[in-house]
C-alpha cells in the first residue's frame, strides 16, 4: 500500500504494437489527459517485424512527460502507474549498459517459423499446449527468445553468466523505469510465452530446456495487481497485465462467460472462463486473464493478427487513404465490396487457422472494381475475421453470445460495427469508454495502492454509447460469409516450406 492521500491520479502506460500512450484518470475513472506518439515499424525481411526497445522506452517516457504536462500535474499527485503493452514481443538486454542486444522481435514477426515446426517434428506440440495454452507457432515469445540467443553470438552463454535479461514489453519498460531494480512480469504476459506453466504458474523447466533458455535470464512473476516497485521519480509502478487482459478487465469482465473483443493493429477476442482452464477443440488459447481484484483467472483466446492493421496497409503502403477514418466514408459510398475479398493475411493466420505460411491475397477482381470496393473489402475482413473466431469460441464454450462488448481504436468506425453486427447476426456493444486497455492497466495499479476498494465501485463506469444490431437476412449473411471461407482456403500454406505439396 502507498500512502494515497493528496494523490488523486492514477496514470495507465499503454505500451500498443503502433504507439505509446500515456493516460491519467482520476478517482471517479474519468480521463483527465492522454498523450500519445506513434513509433517506426521495422520490417527487415518478407514476414519478419522488428521495433526498436530504446525508442519504445523513449516514446512511453516522453508522452508520461506530457501528459503530466498538459494536466499541470506534479508526480507526487500520482498515486500510481499501471503498465500494460503489446504482448509477447521479446526484448533481450545487458543488464550492465541496459542496451537490448538486438531489436525487438514483435509478436507478428514470422522468423521463428522454422523452430515451431522442428518443435512439432520432435512431438512438443500436444506438451505445449497441455503446459502453456497455447499453440505451437511463432506468435510467442519463446521461440523469438531461442532465435535471438541462437543468432546473436556469444548470448546464450552470456545469459547464463547472468549477464543478460530477457522480458516482453512490461518487464522491460519497469526496468528501466525503476533504474535497473526490478525485472519482473505479470501472470498474463508470462502466459505468452510459452515458457510458462499456466497451471502450476511456475516458469517450466522442460520449456526451458528444449529451446535451450537459461532461467538466470527470466523475470520474477508476479500478480497483475502489487506494488512491483518505483520509478526514479518515486511514483509506485502498481499493475501489470497484457493489453488484451488488461482490455477485458477495464471492460469489467471478471466473472466467467463474459468476453470482449478489442479491435487494434489485431484483433483478439476473449472470454473468461474464471477459475477453469478451459482446453478449446477449436483453435482458441488458454490464457491467464484477471479476477475481479487482478487475481489469476483464465480466459479462452481468439488471437486474429491483422485487423487495424489492414486499414494502416492501406494508408501507409497502398497510400489510398490519408487517414484511418477515412475508410469509413470510403466503404459507405458503394453499396456492396463488388464481390471482392481481401484476406489480410500479412503474417500468416492467426485463430482458428494457425497457418504460418498463408499469405494476404486479394480475390473477385473484375473489371468494374474500385478502390472504393477494396477499402470496404478491408474492412469487411476485419469482421470475417472475427466471426471466425467467435464461431469457434461458442463451439468451444456451449453458449451463443447475446452481444459483443467492443473496444480498441478501430471502433470508432461505424461502418465496420454495423457490418461485424450483421455478420455476426449479434448485436455489437461500443461502450463510452475507449481507453478501456488503459483503464484496466489503471484499475489494478489503483486496487493495488488502495486508490480504489473494489471493482464495484467503478461499475456504474460500464455505460454503452451505442449499440449496433443485425439488419442483414440470414441467407445474404451466409452468402456473404460462404465466399470469405473460400476466399481464405485459397490463402493457405502459400509460402513453400518442407512437408508442403
Ligand atoms: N476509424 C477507423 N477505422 C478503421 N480503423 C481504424 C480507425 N481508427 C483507427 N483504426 C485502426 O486501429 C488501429 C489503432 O488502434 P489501437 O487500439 O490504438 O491499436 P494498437 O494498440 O494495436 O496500437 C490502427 O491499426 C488503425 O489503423
Ligand atoms: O498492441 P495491440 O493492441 O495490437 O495488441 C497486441 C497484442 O497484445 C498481441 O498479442
Amino acid at each position: 500500500m502507498t500512502d494515497t492521500q493528496n494523490k488523486n491520479y492514477i496514470i495507465a502506460l499503454d505500451q500498443g504494437t503502433t504507439s505509446s500512450r500515456a493516460i491519467i484518470f482520476d478517482r471517479d475513472a474519468n480521463v483527465v489527459c492522454t498523450a500519445q506518439r506513434e513509433f517506426v515499424q521495422h520490417y527487415p525481411q518478407a514476414g519478419w517485424v522488428e521495433h526498436d526497445p530504446m525508442e519504445i522506452f523513449a516514446t512511453q517516457s516522453a508522452v508520461m512527460v506530457e501528459a503530466l504536462a498538459q494536466a499541470g500535474l506534479h508526480h507526487d499527485q500520482v498515486a500510481a502507474i499501471g503498465i500494460t503493452n503489446q504482448r509477447e514481443t521479446t526484448v533481450v538486454w545487458d543488464k550492465i549498459t541496459g542496451r537490448p542486444i538486438y531489436n525487438a522481435i514483435v509478436w507478428q514477426c514470422r522468423r521463428s517459423t522454422e523452430i515451431c515446426q522442428q518443435l512439432k517434428r520432435d512431438g512438443h506440440e500436444q506438451y505445449i499446449s497441455d503446459t502453456t495454452g497455447l499453440v505451437t507457432d511463432p506468435y510467442f515469445s519463446g521461440t523469438k527468445l531461442k532465435w535471438i540467443l541462437d543468432n546473436v553470438e556469444g548470448s546464450r552463454e552470456r545469459a547464463r553468466n547472468g549477464e543478460l535479461l530477457f522480458g516482453t514489453i512490461d518487464s522491460w519498460l519497469i526496468w528501466k523505469f525503476t533504474g535497473g531494480k526490478t525485472h519482473v512480469t505479470d501472470y498474463t504476459n508470462a502466459s505468452r510465452t510459452m515458457l510458462f506453466n499456466i497451471h502450476t504458474l511456475e516458469w517450466d523447466a522442460k520449456m526451458l530446456e528444449v529451446l535451450d533458455i537459461p532461467r538466470e535470464m527470466l523475470p520474477e512473476v508476479k500478480s497483475s495487481s502489487e506494488i512491483y516497485g518505483r520509478t526514479k521519480s518515486g511514483i509506485a509502478i502498481g499493475g501489470i497485465a497484457g493489453d488484451q487482459q488488461a482490455a477485458l478487465f477495464g471492460q469489467m469482465c471478471v466473472e466467467p462467460g463474459q468476453a470482449k473483443n478489442t479491435y487494434g493493429t489485431g484483433c483478439f477476442l476473449l472470454m473468461n472462463t474464471g477459475d477453469k482452464a478451459v482446453k478449446s477443440q477449436h483453435g482458441m488459447l488458454t490464457t491467464i486473464a484477471c479476477g475481479p481484484r487482478g487475481e489469476v483467472a483464465y480466459a479462452l483466446e481468439g488471437a486474429v493478427f491483422n485487423g487495424g492493421s489492414t486499414v494502416q496497409w492501406l494508408r501507409d503502403e497502398l497510400k489510398i487513404i490519408n487517414d484511418a477514418h477515412d475508410t469509413e466514408y470510403f466503404a459507405n459510398k458503394v453499396k456492396d465490396s463488388n464481390g471482392v475479398y481481401l484476406v489480410p493475411a500479412f503474417t500468416g493466420l492467426g485463430a482458428p487457422y494457425w497457418d504460418p505460411y498463408a499469405r494476404g491475397a486479394l480475390f473477385g477482381l473484375t473489371r468494374g472494381v474500385r478502390v472504393d470496393h477494396i477499402i470496404r473489402a478491408a474492412l469487411e475482413s476485419i469482421a470475417y475475421q472475427t466471426r471466425d473466431v467467435l464461431d469457434a469460441m461458442q463451439q468451444d464454450s456451449g453458449e451463443r453470445l447475446k452481444s459483443l462488448r467492443v473496444d480498441g481504436g478501430a471502433v470508432a468506425n461505424n461502418f465496420l460495427m454495423q457490418f461485424q453486427a450483421d455478420i455476426l447476426g449479434t448485436q455489437v456493444e461500443r461502450p463510452q469508454m475507449r481507453e478501456t486497455t488503459a483503464l484496466g492497466a489503471a484499475y489494478l495499479a489503483g486496487l493495488a495502492c488502495g486508490f480504489w476498494g473494489s471493482l464495484e465501485e467503478l461499475r456504474g463506469k460500464a455505460v454503452i454509447e451505442r449499440e449496433f444490431a443485425p439488419q442483414l437476412d440470414e441467407p445474404a449473411k451466409e452468402k456473404l460469409y460462404a465466399g470469405w471461407k473460400k476466399a481464405v482456403s485459397r490463402t493457405r500454406d502459400w509460402e513453400p516450406h518442407e512437408g508442403a505439396e
